[in-house]
């Protein structure tokens, strides 16, 4: 086991992660956030919480995507769908997608299909924590990348969360 961000390396990153979004977008009003369920949705969350603190006076436009049933590859157990909320409109907005691990591409393709459902957004971005580069199986970058990390098929980035694991870090297993 190899530990990728230490706890004060990961709130550093989030931090500065936010920080990018808003140096591209100084207009809050146009942008919606969007947290892939599951585990994109704790990243979202404290990317979102930062930039509501830098910008107290803006109310973000902030929502989770559940992208269950939009999967192209077959699972083994019975799918179990988690909530999707969200409470406004995303057509002609810019959406900037959130999630934890990008590694071959299928989950952003399964939520740029979920997305659609909601409205045709004017453009997508994608934000991610760990972006598993020369892994990916469709042409999709992320815009917006915490650590990039080179790994093999039979590794696997695991990230840790306090609130859920009592620990904020992130490892290669
Ligand atoms: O780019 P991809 O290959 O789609 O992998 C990235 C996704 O994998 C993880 O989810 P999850 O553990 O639900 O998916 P997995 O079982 O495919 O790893 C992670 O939270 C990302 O959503
Ligand atoms: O390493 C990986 C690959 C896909 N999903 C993860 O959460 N970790």
């Amino acid at each position: 086991m190899k530990t990728i961000l230490t706890g004060d390396q990961l709130a550093l990153t989030i931090k500065r992660l936010s920080h990018q979004i808003l140096e591209n977008n100084s207009d809050l009003s146009e942008v919606c956030i969007i947290g892939i369920q599951p585990r994109g949705v704790w990243l979202s969350e404290r990317i979102a919480q930062e930039i509501r603190s830098l910008r107290p006076e803006t109310s973000l436009q902030y929502g989770i995507l559940d992208i269950t049933f939009y999967r192209d590859d077959v699972r083994n157990s019975l799918p179990v769908a988690n909530q999707t909320d969200i409470p406004f409109s995303v057509e002609n907005k810019k959406v900037i997608i959130i999630d934890d691990v990008l590694y071959t591409g299928r989950t952003i393709r399964a939520a740029l299909d979920a997305l659609i459902d909601f409205g045709r957004p004017r453009k997508v971005e994608l934000c991610v924590l760990i972006d598993r580069r020369f892994s990916r199986e469709l042409p999709i970058q992320p815009d917006y990348s915490g650590k990039a990390i080179d790994s093999i098929v039979s590794q696997r980035v695991k990230v840790y969360w306090k609130e859920n694991h009592g620990k904020d870090e992130v490892v290669l297993l």
